[in-house]
């Protein structure tokens, strides 16, 4: 058993405590929101994470404002968000490493651009980024498709992998680590980018999206993840971490093109579903950046909601206060009261279910715009709607 300091305790951190504490280390997870640190103490969880607060009242963690001196190893999972220009701000990582003491090994696990382990003095210092989904956070940790580990030190490195028992392990060097994670977030990026490109396409040639990408995903070289187009990608990774790998490739004099085309085809994305939506009175079936989370960190539904001209409502099972000048009602028929036009941004799986004739009834134009894909079209059309899905020629789904 190892005695474990994490600090930052948002959906890394925490996710990182709980999950090494489950497997057996004794954790002390450190974070400056006062706050917080009391909710945690009381057993009281902020984020909608599966599994997460079972984990957090099994096992004993220490929650403290205080920085873990006591530690062999001292995982960093503090954020690293977009600075003015797209660099990754990193104030919060050179605030812990300042800190922390010469017998600790320093895991890098927060998103830090390429170089930065290099740039830190202390030895030695671990890259370990994550790659956990949110809504997956603890399956993710528990049971990685990958454990990367870099550092100059490889019996460091080592050690830190050996901490989540029997994982594959990508054991590197710092730089390359720190690539890894880029890399992988800026592939994803560049796919939905080019399939939500191909689901405009579809709709102006006469084809249907899911047709194609069912075509696309039965072919192991593609695979069959991040083919669903929806209103743009977002969430508190995506935007900024191709943001940020545009600025080190910029910086290197390297013309990254494929990852500009990506972010400013999601750009477009979000204009584009925008301008699909027409109407005074506006109803917004989902907020947050994706469905199982209530995170509305750069969420495209908010994007696209700041683009309309008129009354904007919501409703998302994960949101009960009004946001951005947004009022959020409490059920979807709420919602759907006296509204002309009803938009799914969320891919919400109850969205699937919903009673489509009552809600109608209660519009002034039943039209029902689907970024996400998730409505029974032929149920839909048949209450009344008139139904416009992105990536389906109208008439067609
Ligand atoms: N959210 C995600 O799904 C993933 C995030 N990451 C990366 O992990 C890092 C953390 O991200 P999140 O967990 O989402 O952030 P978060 O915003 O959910 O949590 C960060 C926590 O750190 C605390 N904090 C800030 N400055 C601090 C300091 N100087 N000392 C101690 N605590 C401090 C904050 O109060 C907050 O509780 C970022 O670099 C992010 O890019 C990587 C993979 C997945
Ligand atoms: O670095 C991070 O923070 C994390 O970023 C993403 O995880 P997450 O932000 O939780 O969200 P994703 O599930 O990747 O979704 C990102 C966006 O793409 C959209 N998306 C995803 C898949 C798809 O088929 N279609 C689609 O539009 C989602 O709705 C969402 O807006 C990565 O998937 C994680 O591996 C990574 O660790």
């Amino acid at each position: 058993m190892h005695r474990i300091g994490v600090v930052g305790a948002g959906y890394v951190g925490l996710t990182t405590a709980a999950c090494l504490a489950h497997l057996g280390h004794d954790v002390v997870c450190a974070d400056v929101d006062e706050a917080k640190v009391e909710r945690l103490r009381r057993n009281e969880v902020d984020l909608v994470e599966p599994g997460l607060a079972e984990l957090l009242e099994q096992h004993e963690i220490e929650f403290t404002t205080v920085f873990p001196h006591e530690v062999d190893f001292l995982f960093v999972c503090v954020p690293t968000p977009a600075g003015e220009h797209g660099e990754a701000d990193l104030t919060a990582v050179h605030d812990v490493v300042a800190q922390v003491r010469e017998d600790t090994v320093l895991v890098l696990k927060s998103t830090v651009p390429v170089g930065t382990a290099q740039g830190i003095a202390h030895r030695p210092t671990v890259s370990n980024p994550e790659f956990l989904r949110e809504g997956h956070a603890v399956e993710d940790f528990l049971r990685p498709q990958r454990v990367v580990v870099g550092s100059a030190d490889r019996e460091a490195a080592r050690r830190v992998a050996a901490l989540y028992g029997d994982v594959p392990v990508v054991l590197t060097d710092n730089t390359t680590a720190e690539l890894i994670k880029y890399a992988c977030n800026s592939f994803l990026a560049v796919k939905l980018s080019f399939v939500n490109t191909l689901a405009e396409l579809c709709e102006q040639v006469g084809a249907d999206i899911d047709g194609v990408t069912e075509g696309m995903r039965l072919d192991e070289r593609i695979g069959a993840a991040f083919l669903r187009p929806g209103p743009g990608w977002g969430g508190s990774c995506l935007p900024k971490d191709t943001r940020a790998l545009l600025t080190t490739a910029r910086d290197q004099d390297v013309e990254f093109a494929t990852l500009r085309a990506a972010v400013d085809t999601n750009d477009h994305q979000v204009r584009r579903i925008a301008q699909m939506i027409e109407g005074d009175r506006i109803g917004l079936l989902g907020l947050t950046f994706k469905a199982g989370t209530n995170d509305l960190r750069d969420s495209p539904a908010l994007a696209i909601a700041r683009l309309l001209v008129g009354e904007v409502s919501a409703y998302d099972p994960a949101i009960s206060h009004d946001i951005d000048g947004i009022t959020v009602v409490g059920t979807p028929e709420e919602l759907a009261d006296g509204r002309d036009v009803l938009v799914v941004l969320t891919e919400w799986p109850e969205f699937a279910e919903l009673d489509w004739p009552a809600l109608a009834d209660r519009m002034t134009t039943p039209v029902l715009v689907d970024t996400r894909g998730v409505v029974p079209a032929a149920k839909v059309r048949e209450a009344g709607f008139r139904l416009v899905s992105v990536g389906h020629p109208d008439g067609r789904h």
